[in-house]
Formats: C-alpha cells, structure tokens, sequence
C-alpha cells in the first residue's frame, strides 16, 4: 500500500534526526521518488519545514499532555504528535477532526493499540484543552526560544549581540517561508525582458527589491520554464548577489574564488565581467566543482576554471599576487539561512563556532600572499555571528597589517544597505529582517 502525506512527512522528519540530513536535501530527494501529487508536495513541504521550525515550541506544547515524558516516546511516536500539532496549532484549512484520525490511523498502522490510544488521548486533550501559553514565561531569552522555536544559547547569544528587539524580530523573521528570487544572466538579456520572458511561461515575476540584478518569482513553476533551463536565470537569494556586486570584478580580470561550490557566486561574478576575463573557482571535493561547472554551462560562461582545491595550500600552486581580486565566501555555521535551512538551528552547536572561525581564518591568512597590491579582497558568509564575521576580519586585519577596510565599498551597495544601521566602514551585517533576505555579512578589505 502505498503511504500517504503524513506518512512520508514522519518518514523524512525522522530521517533527517537520526542522520542529521539536510532537510532541503532530502525532501527534494524524497519528491523526486514519491508519486505524491502538486497539492500533497505543497503538504508535505509544509509539514517538514513547519515541524523543524516549530520543533521545541511543539514539544513544549506537547509536554504536558504525555504523561510519561515525551523523551521516552518511540521517535516515531514523538514525531507523529509533533506534525499533528503543528497541525492542530498552525494549519487552520484542514479540520482538526481529520488531523486527529489521520495520526490514529498512521499510529495503529506502524504501532500496536496502546499507541494509537495514547496518540488519540493526547490530541483529543489538546483540543479540548488547548495549548499552553507561552507568554506566561518571564525571562526574555526563554520567551523568544520557546515562541520562535530558537535554541536558548543561540537566542542568548544574538541577545548579547544584537539586543533584545533585533532578536525578536530575527528569531520571528526565520520562521517566515523565504521568497524565491533569481538573478538575471546579464551577459543575455535585462531584467525586463526576463520578466515577460517568465510572463509567456507563466511565471508571474516583478524585479527584487534589494538588488539591481534580482527577480522575485511571484508564481508560477520557475524551474520548468525554458528561461531557467536555458540559462537566463540563476536562483540565488538578494542578500547572496550583492557579495558579487562588493567584488566589484570588471571585464578582463583574474580573479579567484576560493570557496566557490556550488558557484552562485562565481557565476554572478562572471556575468558581471562580460565572460571576459577569467575566474579561478576552488572548492575542496572533486563533486562539489563539478557543480560549479555545470551551472557555467547552463548560463553559457566559459571564463570559470574550476578546481579541487584546498583553499589553504593554493599558495603552493599559484605564486604571489596572482589575483586583481580574490572572494572568500567562507564555510560559516549558516546562521543567516535558517529560515531556508531550518534544521541548522538544532544542528550546530556553540562550540562549532569557535573552530569554524578557525578555518575561515586560516584561509583568509593564506590567500593574502595570492593578491595584487591595490586589489579588493572580499569575506563574505551566510552567517550573523559576530565571531564569525567582525572578529574575524578583526584578527585577520591584526594579522596581515598590509589590508585595510575598504572606505568604497558603499558605493558598490544598494542605497538601502549604506544606510543600515549595521553597515561600518568596508562591511555591513544584513539581518534577516532587514530586507526580508537570508541574513549575511560582507566585508572589503583593499592590499596596500
Ligand atoms: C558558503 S559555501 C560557498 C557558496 C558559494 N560561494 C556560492 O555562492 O555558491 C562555502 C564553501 O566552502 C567550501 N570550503 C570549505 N573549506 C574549504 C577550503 N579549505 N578550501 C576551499 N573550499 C572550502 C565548502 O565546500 C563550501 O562549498
């Protein structure tokens, strides 16, 4: 027989906890093999990311009402309960009636009696009862993980950094879905005339908001039309083009990119240039560059040479001052994509930070040698950690005295981004709230 929705959706939760898999991943992977149709997809999609981004304000919602403690629950049982209230709680179009008789139904189907009785109990209790409030929590930090579903040392964390409010509203921003957006290929046609390309494929798009490159798919399924397939578009979030548009690269320059994969980025930057020039695109593993090479091939780019690379020993392969300009958009803890990537929130740990700051460090210190005097080095992530963004550049600056913030980036940025309140000399952090983006940070640093 066949599994329905909810079914495939306790499948694939339960998936991603043992292994730790990636939800965006595996749920592709998982539509790809099911026979599942549009609205069940849309289902599906919904109940993953809702439970993962909802995951520890469910399980509060939860805790009273399982008399045994839900840590001592089959994880199966545990995850069918949380999908049912996020349902209960979060989807008002389907009946709670039927949401209750779905969970029995899939409880009596893999369990025996007992289960499909206590799992039956429990949501019959929640609605008749209701849940628990969460305002009634009076220390701010707890407040805010419990109703945004954030852990409480991250909140901490952010509340030591940015600030009660900031937090708040960043915390609530991850939990809205994120808007599709692309980047018009430049070196084919403009953003008008993508636009009614995507209109005769009815794709209803408008221009983004934030960058000069960005379009917002409205509605419509993008990745079926010819515009994508034949390389016109590139899907890329706003915050994410404008790290191409810091680099500032022009038609004609060497310019490396050493943590390219999947080369969003890269391919930005030779838009950018034209298909002039050339782009030397690292990344560590052999699969991860053959991503970088087929997205070059799809929009018609020949200037990318893509290599396996360890960005920290390219000093051994490339003499000094090889670069006009040289990107490092380094591995981060991801913190500004939680809101596409919610399980990162659960996934990574504080003490992660330290040795991920470590790495990127590293390979700050060594590509300094591979840039020309005068040339623009660009640090960017997908992260708004601190310690990750400023204070790395902090140490690295401390560590390499010929590099200075660069006092133009501004002008390579959006009206917008000069003027937050985040942005300082050669480097902003945008917020996810900021501009409804992923949160990033980007910086500039000129060789002098
Ligand atoms: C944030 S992602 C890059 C995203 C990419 N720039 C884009 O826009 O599509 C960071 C990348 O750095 C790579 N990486 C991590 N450590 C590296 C190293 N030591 N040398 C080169 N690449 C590395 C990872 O494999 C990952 O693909």
């Amino acid at each position: 027989m066949s599994k329905n929705v909810r079914e495939v959706a306790v499948d694939v939760l339960m998936q991603i906890e043992k292994n730790q898999a990636y939800s965006n991943l595996l749920l592709n992977q998982t539509i790809k093999q099911s026979k599942l149709d549009r609205r069940d997809i849309g289902l599906l999609t919904e109940l993953v990311y809702g439970t993962i981004q909802r995951r520890d304000t469910l399980d509060y919602f939860l805790h009273p009402f399982v008399k045994k403690g839900l840590h001592k629950l089959d994880a199966w049982v545990k995850v069918l309960l949380r999908i049912s209230v996020y349902q209960l709680v979060y989807l008002d179009r389907i009946p709670d009636r039927a949401i209750v008789h779905e969970a029995v139904t899939i409880a009596k189907k893999r369990g025996h009696q007992g289960i499909s009785g206590m799992v039956n109990g429990v949501l019959r209790s929640i609605q008749r009862e209701g849940v628990p409030d969460i305002k009634d929590l009076k220390d701010p930090v707890k407040r805010i993980a419990l109703e945004t579903s954030h852990p409480e040392w991250l909140v901490k964390r952010w509340v030591d950094q940015f600030g009660e409010e900031d937090t708040r509203l960043m915390c609530e921003e991850n939990l809205v879905s994120p808007a599709v957006t692309v980047r018009v290929n430049q070196t084919r046609a403009t953003r008008a005339q993508v636009i009614s390309m995507l209109q005769k494929e009815e794709v209803e798009a408008k221009e983004g908001d934030l960058s000069e490159d960005a379009i917002i798919i409205v509605s419509g399924q993008l990745f079926e039309t010819n515009v994508f397939k034949e390389g016109y578009v590139t899907a890329q979030d706003e915050s994410s083009m404008l790290v191409g548009r810091a680099l500032g690269s022009v038609p004609g320059e060497r310019v490396a990119d050493v943590c390219a994969a999947p080369g969003g980025k890269t391919t930005h930057l030779a838009e950018q240039m034209n298909n002039e020039g050339t782009i030397y695109a690292f990344d560590l593993h052999e699969h991860k560059v053959k991503l970088i090479r087929g997205q070059a091939n799809r929009l018609g780019l020949s200037i990318i040479e893509a290599t396996a690379q360890d960005a920290r020993k390219l000093q051994e392969e490339y003499e000094s001052e090889s670069f006009d300009r040289i990107l490092v958009d380094a591995p981060c803890s991801g913190f500004g994509v939680i809101k596409r990537k919610p399980d990162i929130k659960w996934a990574k740990k504080e003490e992660d930070i330290a040795a991920i700051q470590k790495v990127q460090l590293a390979i700050l210190d060594a590509i300094a040698p591979l840039l020309k005097k005068g040339g623009t080095l660009v640090y960017s992530t997908c992260t708004v950690d601190k310690d990750e963004n400023e204070q790395t550049v902090d140490l690295f600056l401390s560590n390499q005295p010929t590099f200075k913030m660069d006092g133009q980036l501004k002008e390579r940025l959006p009206l917008q981004v000069q003027q937050s309140k985040r942005f300082k000399e050669g480097m902003v952090t945008i917020l996810p709230q900021d501009f409804k983006t992923d949160g990033f940070f980007i910086s500039s640093m000129v060789k002098q």
